[in-house]
């Protein structure tokens, strides 16, 4: 059974389609890689997934559970949004801590998972440290294992790697790698940087104004179109006159 499964996915936004027809799977320890110009869609179908958005038409699955059980869906799924922010004032433990209580998790049982959280994302060493004075790589892994508190089936990941250096961007890629490769999940990771989807990534969906233009491994997607790299490919999938 694959652990994400979308048919026909669509929603518009009045006379607007902001996605249209997508349809595609993913099966447990794949990295989807969710790619497309400005405005093609990637948050609208991160939002649809996470079930924070209703579709106007089509359906979707995580881990079995059909979209019309939203409640079940987000108990199996853990999210890093866009643009997410942080309490300055509190130690990634206690923050870790504390998402841990809102999922029900007794007081050790919590702080049980912080510790093990923040080792897996490489954070150990800084635990007790405020979270103002981690770097912008250190606040996106910190979410990363925030999203992963309740052992999700599929964790969404909206542009991590934005605005970090070459290190941090490395440091969020091998722990996106671990998630995958170690826990089983599903990761649906978008972004603009190619060249991580290229590092990462096992299959990518590209989309553009809506609706979705190629789908498959990066080599599936370049021998699709005859391009030489994804750059090419992605280009040549995309380009539009308007612009
Ligand atoms: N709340 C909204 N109301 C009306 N239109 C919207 C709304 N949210 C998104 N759209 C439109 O839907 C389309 C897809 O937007 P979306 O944010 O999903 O794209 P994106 O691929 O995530 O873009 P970016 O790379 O810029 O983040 C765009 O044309 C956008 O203007």
């Amino acid at each position: 059974m694959p652990t994400l499964e979308a048919v026909g996915l669509s929603r518009r936004y009045g006379p607007r389609s902001a996605v249209e027809g997508l349809s595609f799977v993913a099966e447990q320890g794949d990295i989807v890689g969710l790619l497309g110009p400005n405005g093609a869609g990637k948050t609208t179908t991160i939002r649809l997934l996470t079930t924070i958005l209703r579709p106007t038409a089509g359906s979707f699955t995580v881990a079995g559970i059909p979209d019309r059980e939203p409640a079940r869906i987000r108990a199996r799924i853990g999210v890093l949004p866009e643009s997410a922010g942080y309490p300055g004032r509190q130690s990634g433990a206690a923050y870790l801590r504390y998402a841990a209580r809102l999922f029900g998790r007794s007081r050790s049982e919590s702080a049980m998972a912080a510790r093990r959280l923040l080792d897996e994302v490489g954070l150990g060493d800084r635990a007790g440290a405020l979270i103002s004075t981690y770097s912008r790589g250190m606040k996106q892994r910190l979410g990363i294992a925030r999203a992963l508190i309740n052992d999700p089936a599929v964790v969404f990941l909206d542009e991590p790697t934005l605005g970090l250096d070459p290190a941090g961007q490395r440091e969020v890629l091998s722990t996106v790698a671990l998630i995958a490769g170690e826990r089983g999940a599903t990761v649906v990771l978008s972004t603009h940087t190619l060249a991580e989807v290229e590092q990462v990534c096992s299959s990518l969906l590209i989309l553009d104004r809506g609706r979705l233009r190629a789908a498959g491994t990066v080599a599936e997607v370049k021998a699709a179109v005859g391009a030489a790299s994804l750059n090419d490919a992605f280009l040549s999938l995309t380009e539009r006159s308007d612009r």
